[in-house]
């Protein structure tokens, strides 16, 4: 098979391989938060908090990997070996998830939750040391096919295996909740009946004693796709390119710091010449490439150090811009989208953009003149014409780039603080926590007035609840300062009443068709969670039930009491009262679109861009160790965001959002200047100028040697003349 051929096809087998992976890990991803909340039972907090970790922990794990492929095992065997631990680690996970393996009882529910605990954080560990382990050396090893003058196929193979990973994710995020059993897109007809839990509404169900949500399903699948893609990966074995390990890199590169850091404090009298830099201490005792190498390592770490600022914002797309889209309208006519369904927008727009930007936007803005795009062939074509073989000075391009990439996540977050606003324009007013609102519901039949008195004055004295007959209506709420007030109703005689309102919260003064039993109602006091409806009866008369079935279509994120009255028995049903507590969501998750398209387009500039860098400053042993490094970014912003999510609790959400952006802008400025000093390389012409520098120095020596020793020969030879 001709080299070309034969390269293309290996980096099919690698796309392969990783689009089946992302599938597996997105799609394991998409249902976790619902499996703690659901089926271990475990409050909304905890579940957040241990699903954050988890994703934390699959980005620290990189270096593990990355340590083991560059040091021991080399790519190819450490992404088989713990592609294993990886499938073996969501088999556990989706064994832990069959409730009948615990049910003696057969009632539905697991009996011994310590056992599926257990399970599945065993599962968890093993799934984030497989799919951390080999996530650097899958990119490394896709690099590792490209030959040095391939640096265009090797930025498109980046570009490509970038557009291989959301495929799979979108493919993930769209199928696995619906292998549990969850709709994923409900359509209008049939909104879910309100008084239920989503949960219960499956289009897919599983178990051997009782049907329950299939959680093994949506585990299982992922689990059995991993093992078709080593399979796949493996039969390709014969095509690669495989570079072996040499050594413990990474034990020889800790020694030598330590040495360096070490010889530079015992030599810290301004006696000794300084050197250049300060891993030339180390000159002494070790190799002068492995100390190149190290510095290329440092160099490229020490730039990455602001990166994690630009994850921090990307990731809050999973929470904060999630909550943001509960709180608007996912009406999209043919059919209603979850707020969390929005995030799928991002692997969208990157199947959409990736390609955009690869041949039209980069060629384009090149043509401009403006150089944004950096082309390694043409600078070594230079390099070799002037037989410049110190490395060369650029002020650099991908590094541009990757700036550019900062300043458009900070444009969405700047989007996302105009749509809060409008957002906030749009809810309800609450009670602040020293205030209490009441709204006077009246099932009393005809127009009545109300009055309102306290030791104190009040702001609102008397209120006309002029109650309509109509069977829908919205009341609003009226503020008090009060806690302790009297209501009087204008019924003939008048009813006075006292009344104990709660700090903080909303109430309803529900007046029956017998005024004097008039009696209050607790209210909900935020938006109902995730964009969904709360909807209650309230009896006047609780004196049994009766069957009234109503479809009507509710606004996202909206709350409604509806009242039966207690002749209901005799009268209609039509005689129940509706009243809305709060009113739909307005502002449309549409909205939402022009700060994904921003942060999207910043992710295709700065981590495609970022995974292209990695590979090219890495010197030939340390590829895998410098992509974790860069993931490693990734798991610092994720670990951010779980500490600001903790402290940072500014009063409005617009402010938090403009604080990030803000952040973000003088993040990048810091980066661009750093960025502006760094010294583009070339770490495979460093490595081969200093060997053959090695090779020169030994040649000298030997020639050296030769001289002295011939000069030895001659002193003798003159010594035994004399003689
Ligand atoms: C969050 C999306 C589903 C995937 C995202 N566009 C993406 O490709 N990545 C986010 C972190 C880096 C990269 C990945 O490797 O998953």
């Amino acid at each position: 098979m001709p080299a070309e051929d034969l390269r293309d096809k290996n980096m099919e087998e690698t796309k392969r391989k990783k689009k089946k992976k992302r599938f597996s890990y997105y799609g394991m991803r998409a249902v976790l938060v619902l499996y703690f909340r659901y089926f271990l039972l475990w409050d909304s907090d905890l579940s957040t908090s241990i699903y954050h970790a988890f994703v934390a922990l699959c980005y620290l794990t990189p270096i593990l990997g990355a340590i083991i492929a560059d040091s021991w095992l080399g790519k190819f065997k450490t992404i088989i070996y713990l592609s294993i631990v990886y499938a073996v680690g969501q088999v556990i996970m989706a064994v832990s998830t069959i409730h009948d393996i615990t049910d003696t009882d057969r009632d539905g529910s697991p009996d011994n939750l310590t056992l599926h605990i257990a399970l599945s954080m065993l599962g968890l560990f093993l799934i984030a040391l497989g799919t951390g382990g080999i996530k650097p050396c899958v990119a490394a090893f896709g690099g590792d096919q490209f030959q040095e003058h391939q640096s265009r196929q090797l930025n498109t193979f980046f570009s490509v295996f970038y557009l291989c990973i959301n495929a799979g994710s979108l493919l993930s995020t769209l199928i696995t909740p619906v292998l549990r059993g969850a709709r994923s897109l409900s359509t209008l007809p049939e909104p879910p009946p309100p008084h239920r839990a989503p949960e219960t509404f499956s289009t897919q169900q599983c178990g051997i004693h009782t049907q329950q949500q299939c959680y093994p399903l949506a585990f299982g699948v992922p689990a059995a796709l991993m093992v078709v893609s080593l399979v796949v990966f493996i039969a390709g074995s014969g095509m690669y390119v495989k570079t072996d390990p040499e050594g413990n890199i990474m034990w020889s590169v800790c020694k030598c710091i330590g040495f360096a850091i070490k010889n530079r404090f015992r030599h810290r009298s301004k006696l000794y010449p300084k050197r250049e830099h300060w891993m030339d201490w180390a000159d002494e005792k070790y190799d002068k490439l492995l100390i190149a190498q190290i510095k290329m390592v440092l160099k490229v770490l020490f730039l990455y150090i602001p990166l994690p600022m630009f994850w921090t914002l990307f990731d809050q797309k999973g929470s904060r811009w999630t909550l943001q889209a509960t709180t608007m309208s996912g009406d999209f006519g043919g059919f209603i989208l979850q707020p969390d369904q929005m995030q799928t927008v991002n692997p969208i727009l990157i199947l959409t953009l990736v390609p955009i930007m690869d041949r039209l936007v980069f060629p384009l803005i090149q043509k401009c003149g403006l150089n944004f795009r950096y082309r390694m062939t043409r600078l070594k074509e230079t390099m070799l014409r002037k037989q410049i073989l110190e490395p060369l000075i650029v002020r650099e391009h991908p590094l541009k780039r990757m700036t550019v990439g900062m300043l458009f996540a900070a444009a969405a977050f700047v989007c996302a603080a105009v749509v809060q606003v409008e957002i906030d324009k749009t809810l309800p007013d609450f009670p602040s926590s020293s205030q209490s609102q009441l709204k006077v519901v009246n099932m009393y039949g005809g127009s009545l007035g109300v009055r309102f008195s306290s030791g104190e004055p009040l702001t609102i004295h008397s209120y006309e609840a002029s109650l309509s007959c109509s069977s829908q209506s919205s009341v609003d709420y009226l503020t008090f300062d009060q806690q302790e007030i009297t209501v009087s109703l204008t019924t003939d005689p008048v009813i006075t009443n006292p009344l104990r309102l709660i700090r903080g919260s909303r109430q309803t003064l529900v007046i029956p068709a017998e005024p004097e039993r008039m009696y209050l109602e607790e209210d909900i006091n935020s938006k109902p969670k995730e964009g969904k409806n709360a909807v209650r009866r309230a009896f006047t008369l609780s004196n049994g039930h009766q069957s009234c079935e109503f479809s009507r279509k509710f606004g996202f994120g909206s709350s409604y009491t509806f009242l039966v009255p207690a002749d209901v028995f005799s009268s209609e049903c039509e005689s129940v009262k509706e009243v809305e507590d709060m009113e739909p969501n307005s502002v449309h998750m549409a909205l939402q679109i022009p700060q994904y398209f921003l942060m999207t387009s910043g992710e295709v500039l700065f981590s495609v861009t970022g995974l292209q860098f990695s590979y090219s400053q890495a010197p030939k042993n340390m590829k895998s160790v410098l992509q974790a490094g860069w993931l490693c970014t990734n798991a610092v912003g994720n670990i951010i965001v779980l500490i600001v999510a903790e402290l940072g609790k500014l009063p409005k959400q617009w402010a938090e959002y403009v604080l990030f952006a803000s952040l973000l802008v003088a993040v990048s400025i810091i980066f661009s200047i750093m960025a502006y000093f760094y010294t583009y390389i070339d770490p495979a012409e460093i490595e081969a100028q200093i060997l053959k520098e090695q090779h020169l120095d030994t040649e000298d020596e030997k020639k050296e040697k030769k001289k002295e020793e011939t000069l030895e020969m001659q002193d003798k030879e003159v010594k035994q003349t004399k003689i």
